[in-house]
């Protein structure tokens, strides 16, 4: 028979109701008739249903030499328990309440755990239910409606407006407005069109869409965010280590204590041996750290969930934790700290031959830059040429032959011996500090023009930055381009310091570079190309697309591609981890204050602890640490309107 600990609590705290009453009525000199009786056959159901298990665990680990919380259960109330039989047959005083009570009261602590864990599940069950049960799809000439599981990628499927749109996919006819909150918690409806992604579970309102289905089942990103958040709730944070650490010393140390208490009091203080037993009993159960236990869970489980409703995805307690300590963050800049949209703002030198060179080089690189420039010469109709040994130097620009010329288009950095004019610098030199990125377009050793192209900040990034900063934290841009140009953006957007001219490769290296100087670093990039400076981070956050979500590069990834996720992160962060320190020291000190009571130091003062109180105290200092995590679905994080 396997019970839930839910179900055990209340069929336990049922048959304890006549000791309830005994216990109530006893300063009246009531006697319930039979009470010795009743006791007697309710405390050995309870033992049976509910000490049993803690008896079976402190058995197996006092077979392998060890102590744990559930020895101090198990020695507690088996004491009181057997004691209590024998004291009945020999006509003296019972004491099943206390064997029956301190049962019950480590169960409501298991119990509420066990609830916290099955409300998590739920919660999660429900997002998943948030998938719509079925699709229209095309098959044989028509659309027809199919269970959800036989939608194949690669399927045209039509929504209308008000439905579910049933998995992730690419519109490719119609527009409508979209509404993405469960998955990003954005509440704004965002606005797609023909070539727009969409996500599965999310609402379609006012049009009707045909899309085709990219991801389906396991691969949505609606099942990765669950599969995500289950793992973090479960995962392990380093604190906790500490809380082993103490519950491997503390066992013994009680159990001793518990057998001095009981010495001394027998001994040297003149007790009965029944008093100076309760003595006992008192420590070990006051002792018992099951809240210990319950400090960094629960506050996991409910700050990685609180932070995946805001489109915030923690992966594991570990990362939570290093970033509760971050004091520098570095922002990479294209498409992170900018849309990573750049476009071509001017053209300097002869336009038509600068552009139809640039492009013709740029159609074969996958650079930002180079789509800049190859929608330019479209949009100005320049005819492409034909280029052979074409080239990518990274980090600097590309090279190829043009028409039998050396041709480069580049940063200064590819420039080598080519002569340049000194208009070409000014002229150079003044894009730059309009924010612009320039690029050289050469033939042979002469500069033919300059190429000016801008990606302007997010409108988010400002407000993002200036939060981080309000928290005392460092900000620093990262950026390949050149040093004119970073500094216009940061300054542009508030951010403290700049490190540019950078290549791709170095990028991991100035990261390490601020952490040898003692700081302690989080890298938020965009998660394609930058997986080796967001493993090296302290904490590395990935910015999603809000469609597409880089699961394996960093240690926290922002499903929106927005910088204020950056703040929510490390505000959940600090909020989880500050509480999980608060769970602990709320735990640790009812053990502290309540072991020289339950010793008897306070008799003197009238101060003592009966096994029951002992086990209600106990069972608080649970229930506390518990309602304190969940409080967590309530405290204040910036730009989370969403209530909990
Ligand atoms: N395909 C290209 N066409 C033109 N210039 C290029 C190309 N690739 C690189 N460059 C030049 O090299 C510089 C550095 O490129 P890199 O890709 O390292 O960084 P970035 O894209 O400018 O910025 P970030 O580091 O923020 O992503 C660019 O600013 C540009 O001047
Ligand atoms: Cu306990």
């Amino acid at each position: 028979m396997k019970l839930s600990n839910i179900k055990r609590f209340w069929i336990s705290f049922i048959l304890a109701i006549p000791m309830l009453i005994q216990m109530v009525a006893m300063p009246f000199h009531w006697m319930m008739p039979g009470y010795n009786w009743i006791a007697l056959i309710t405390t050995t159901i309870i033992m049976a249903i509910s000490a049993a298990p803690y008896w079976e665990s402190a058995w197996a680990a006092f077979q392998k030499h060890n102590a744990n919380m559930n020895t101090l259960v198990a020695v507690s109330t088996s004491v009181a328990y057997f004691y209590s039989i024998f004291a009945m047959f020999t006509g003296r005083e019972v004491y099943f309440e206390s064997a029956a009570f301190v049962t019950i009261f480590v169960l409501l602590g298991d119990a509420m755990e066990e609830k916290m864990h099955d409300n998590a599940s739920n919660a999660l069950a429900k997002l998943m239910n948030l998938q719509a049960k079925d699709a229209e799809v095309w098959r044989n000439g028509e659309y027809i409606k199919i269970p959800l599981v036989e939608v194949e990628v690669g399927d045209l499927i039509r929504v209308k407006p008000g439905e579910k749109i049933p998995v992730d996919g690419v519109i490719t006819d119609g527009s409508s407005t979209i509404d993405e909150s469960m998955v990003t918690g954005e509440s704004m409806p965002v606005a797609k069109k023909k070539g727009d992604a969409v996500v599965g579970s999310t609402i379609n309102s006012n049009g009707t869409i045909i899309f085709k289905a990219t991801k389906v089942g396991k691969d949505t990103m609606l099942s990765q965010i669950v599969d995500l958040v289950k793992k973090a709730q479960t995962s392990h944070a380093p604190i906790q280590n500490i809380t082993d650490k103490i519950s491997n010393i503390f066992v013994p140390a009680v159990l001793i204590i518990a057998i001095l208490t009981f010495i001394i009091w027998f001994a040297f203080l003149g007790a009965t041996a029944v008093e100076a037993m309760l003595f006992a009993v008192s420590v070990i159960v006051i002792a018992c750290p099951c809240a210990l236990g319950l400090a960094t869970p629960t506050a996991l489980m409910v700050g990685t969930a609180r932070s995946a409703r805001m489109g915030v995805l923690i992966k594991n307690g570990e990362v939570l934790e290093e970033a509760s300590d971050i004091d520098t963050v570095v922002f990479d800049k294209t498409g992170t700290i900018t849309i990573g949209k750049p476009v071509v703002t001017d053209i300097v030198g002869k336009q038509d031959e600068v552009l139809t060179i640039a492009a013709s080089l740029e159609e074969n690189s996958e650079h930002p830059l180079a789509a800049a420039i190859v929608n330019k010469a479209k949009e100005a109709k320049v005819p492409l040429e034909q280029i052979t040994q074409f080239h990518a130097v990274e980090g600097k620009g590309i090279r190829a032959i043009y028409q039998k010329q050396n041709a480069f288009v580049g940063s200064e950095k590819i420039l080598k011996d080519a002569k340049i004019s000194q208009e070409i610098i000014e002229q150079a030199a003044k894009l730059q500090s309009q924010a612009k990125t320039v690029v050289y377009v050469g033939l042979d050793t002469t500069i033919i023009g300059l190429i000016a192209i801008q990606d302007t900040p997010k409108p988010s990034s400002k407000e993002a930055i200036a939060e981080l900063k309000k928290r005392g934290l460092k900000t620093i841009m990262l950026t390949g381009d050149n040093e004119k140009v970073a500094a216009a953006i940061a300054n542009e957007v508030g951010i403290d310091q700049v490190i540019a001219g950078i290549l791709p490769t170095e990028k991991a290296r100035e990261i390490k570079q601020l952490q040898s100087e003692g700081r302690k670093v989080a890298f938020v990039g965009d998660g394609i190309n930058d997986a080796p400076a967001l493993s090296t981070a302290d904490v590395g956050i990935a910015m999603g697309s809000g469609t597409d979500i880089a699961i394996d590069s960093g240690g926290i990834v922002l499903v929106q591609n927005d910088l204020c996720g950056v703040v929510r992160a490390l505000d959940i962060s600090k909020k989880t981890f500050n509480r999980i320190k608060l769970n602990l020291f709320w735990a640790l000190i009812y053990n502290t204050i309540g072991i020289p009571i339950a010793a008897g130091l306070f008799v003197g003062l009238g101060l003592t602890l009966s096994p029951e109180l002992a086990g209600l105290a106990m069972a608080f200092s649970s229930v506390s640490v518990v309602s304190s995590s969940l409080l967590l679905n309530k405290a204040k994080i910036a730009g989370d309107s969403k209530k909990a």
